[in-house]
C-alpha cells in the first residue's frame, strides 16, 4: 500500500499510477486486421471483439496520472502547421480516430505529415497553394465536429474541389450556420447536402473573394474557431486582414479564445473583441500568416475531467499532470465545479489534484451551474450527481443535443436505467441523487453509448460505486482516448470484466 501524498487520513489508497513499476495494462484497444472493429489485443484473437466492459467497485481511487494530448490543441496545431510557411514540429499529439482522420484527409490532399512516437510527434510540412485533381477528393471526417468544420472552412479559402462526409451521425450534425456565413464569400459554391443543413459538404472554389463575414454561434463555437484559423488562408490572396463578426449567442466561449491563442502562436495576428454589453456582437479581425513552429500540446483537460471525478465519486485523491489553472483548454475549470460540490482542488506548478477524502460524512452537494463554456464534462458532472446529497441543475447546454449524441435527452435514458431521476429542461437536465440504484452485481443493468466517447467514459465512473453497469460498446473511447480502459484500470488498480460479442 502506498500512499501518494502522505496525507490521506488513513483512507485505503492504491499505488499512483506514475510509480508502479512495470505494470502492464489489461486492456489496449486495437483494430482488427480489416479496421473494422475494435479488439483487446492484450487478450483477445482478431476474430473477437469487446461487447461490453464493467468496471469493478471498490474504495477510494487515489493516484496520479497525465491523460494524452488534448485533441482541440491537436486539430488546430495539425490545420495552422498543414498551411504554414515551413515545417512545424508538434510534441504531444493525440493518436485517436479525431485526429486520424485530420491527419488523413490533410495528407490525401498533398500535406506531408511524418509520425514519430507512435504519432505523438508529428512533423508537418505546410502547403501553399490549392491541390490539383481532376475529380473532387473524398475526405472522411467519421465523427469528428473539429475536423469537419476547421476543413470545411480552410478549404474554401485555399480553393479546390472537395467533399467531405463521415459517419451516419455526422449527417445528422448541423453545419449549415458555417456554410451560410460562408456562401457569400467564396469564389465558386458550397454546399451541405444533408437535410436540415449537414454533411456531407461539398466545396469548389478559387478561395475567397470577400473578407467580410457574419456567423451565427448558437449550435457551435467550432464554425467561429474555422473561419478565425482559415482566415491567414484568404489574407494570402486579398492581402486585406479579414473581420468576422458573430451574430446573436456564442456558445463553448473558451474554444475560441483556445483558437486566438492558438493562432498567435503560430504567427497569426488576431484581435478578439467581446461585447460590452449583452445586444453587441462579438467581433474578431485576422491578419498575417502561420509560420512554422515547434509546439508541445497539453494533456487532454475534457479527458482529465474522468480522473478527477474519479476522486470525487470514490472519496479518492487523484491529481493529473501537465495541466494548470492557467492551461488553454476551458475544461480545467471543472475542477471549479467538483469544489463547489465540497471537494479539495490543489494546484501544482503543472499539476491540478482533487481531494475528496476529507468530505464531511463524505458527501458531496448538488450545485446549480452554467456548463455553456464547459459543455463536454456535463456528461462527467452528471455521474458525480448521482452520488451527491441534493439535486444538480445542468444550465446552458442547449448545444449539446447536436454534439455525438442528444447528450440531454440519451443522457437522462441511460442514467434513469440505473434507478436516477432526472428532469430534463431545453437548456439541460436536473440530477436527482440516486437513492434507490436499479442496478447490482445480481440485476446487471446494460447501458448504451451512441457511439459516444463521453457517454462511455462517463458511465465507467458509476462503475467505482455500483455493481452490475455494462457499458456496450467501449471501444467508442478511441474518437478522442483509444487507451481510456488500460489507464482507468491502471489508476484504480484493479482489472475490468469484459466481455466478447
Ligand atoms: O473547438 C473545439 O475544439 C471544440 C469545441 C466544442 O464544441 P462546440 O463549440 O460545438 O460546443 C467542444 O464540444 C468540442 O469537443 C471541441
Ligand atoms: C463534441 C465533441 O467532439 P466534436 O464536436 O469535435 O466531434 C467531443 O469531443 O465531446
Amino acid at each position: 500500500m502506498v500512499d501518494p501524498h502522505g496525507d490521506l487520513g488513513g483512507h485505503d489508497c492504491w499505488i499512483p499510477l506514475d510509480s508502479r513499476a512495470a505494470s502492464t495494462p489489461d486492456f489496449v484497444l486495437t483494430r482488427t486486421p480489416d479496421s473494422s472493429r475494435f479488439m483487446n489485443s492484450t487478450t483477445e484473437s482478431p476474430s473477437d471483439a469487446i461487447a461490453t466492459v464493467r468496471v469493478i467497485p471498490g474504495g477510494p481511487v487515489c493516484g496520479s496520472i497525465r491523460p494524452p494530448g488534448s485533441k482541440s490543441l491537436t486539430n488546430r496545431a495539425l490545420l495552422m502547421a498543414a498551411f504554414g510557411r515551413g515545417t512545424s514540429q508538434l510534441e504531444g499529439a493525440l493518436v485517436s480516430e479525431d485526429t486520424h482522420v485530420m491527419t488523413d484527409s490533410l495528407r490525401k490532399i498533398g500535406v506531408e505529415i511524418e509520425s514519430h512516437d507512435a504519432g505523438r510527434t508529428l512533423v508537418v510540412t505546410g502547403v501553399q497553394s490549392a491541390p490539383e485533381s481532376d475529380s473532387p477528393y473524398d475526405l472522411y471526417i467519421a465523427n469528428s465536429g473539429t475536423t469537419v468544420r476547421f476543413l470545411t472552412a480552410a478549404l474554401s479559402a485555399l480553393g479546390g474541389n472537395y467533399v467531405l462526409s463521415g459517419v451516419p451521425r455526422m449527417h445528422e450534425r448541423p453545419i449549415g450556420d458555417l456554410v451560410d456565413a460562408l456562401s457569400p464569400v467564396v469564389d465558386g459554391r458550397i454546399e451541405a447536402v444533408s437535410e436540415g443543413g449537414c454533411p456531407p459538404v461539398h466545396i469548389q472554389t478559387a478561395g475567397w473573394a470577400k473578407h467580410e463575414l457574419s456567423v451565427a454561434g448558437s449550435v457551435s463555437s467550432q464554425y467561429l474557431s474555422g473561419l478565425m484559423m482559415a482566415a491567414p488562408l484568404a489574407s494570402r490572396r486579398s492581402n486585406q486582414p479579414v473581420t468576422i463578426r458573430v451574430v446573436g449567442e456564442l456558445v463553448s466561449r473558451p474554444y475560441v479564445e483556445m483558437t486566438a491563442d492558438a493562432m498567435q502562436v503560430f504567427g497569426a495576428s488576431v484581435e478578439l473583441q467581446w461585447p460590452a454589453a449583452a445586444q453587441d456582437d462579438v467581433l474578431v479581425q485576422i491578419s498575417g500568416d502561420y509560420d512554422a513552429i515547434g509546439w508541445s500540446i497539453e494533456p487532454d483537460a475534457s479527458a482529465a475531467s474522468y480522473f478527477w471525478a474519479a476522486a470525487a465519486i470514490s472519496g479518492g485523491d487523484v491529481t493529473v499532470n501537465g495541466l494548470s489553472r492557467a492551461a488553454t483548454q476551458g475544461d480545467v475549470a471543472f475542477v471549479d465545479v467538483l469544489e463547489m460540490m465540497g471537494c479539495q482542488i490543489e494546484e501544482g506548478e503543472d499539476s491540478i489534484r482533487v481531494i475528496a477524502t476529507n468530505l464531511p460524512g463524505g458527501q458531496l452537494r448538488g450545485v446549480d451551474v452554467d456548463m455553456n463554456a464547459i459543455s463536454d464534462t456535463v456528461q462527467t458532472l452528471a455521474m458525480v450527481a448521482l452520488f451527491a446529497n441534493s439535486p444538480t441543475r445542468v444550465r446552458g447546454v442547449a448545444h449539446n443535443r447536436f454534439k455525438e449524441t442528444d447528450r440531454i435527452g440519451d443522457l437522462a435514458s441511460e442514467l434513469r436505467k440505473l434507478g436516477a431521476t432526472i428532469q430534463e429542461h431545453d437548456d439541460g437536465m436536473t440530477i436527482h441523487p440516486l437513492s434507490e440504484p436499479a442496478v447490482s452485481d445480481e440485476s446487471p443493468v446494460r447501458l448504451d453509448t451512441y457511439h459516444d466517447h463521453r457517454m462511455a467514459m462517463s458511465f465507467s465512473l458509476a462503475g467505482l460505486r455500483l455493481g452490475g453497469i455494462e457499458i456496450e460498446n467501449p471501444a467508442c473511447t478511441g474518437k478522442t482516448y483509444p487507451n481510456y480502459w488500460s489507464d482507468l484500470e491502471q489508476l484504480i488498480g484493479r482489472a475490468h470484466h469484459w466481455t466478447a460479442e
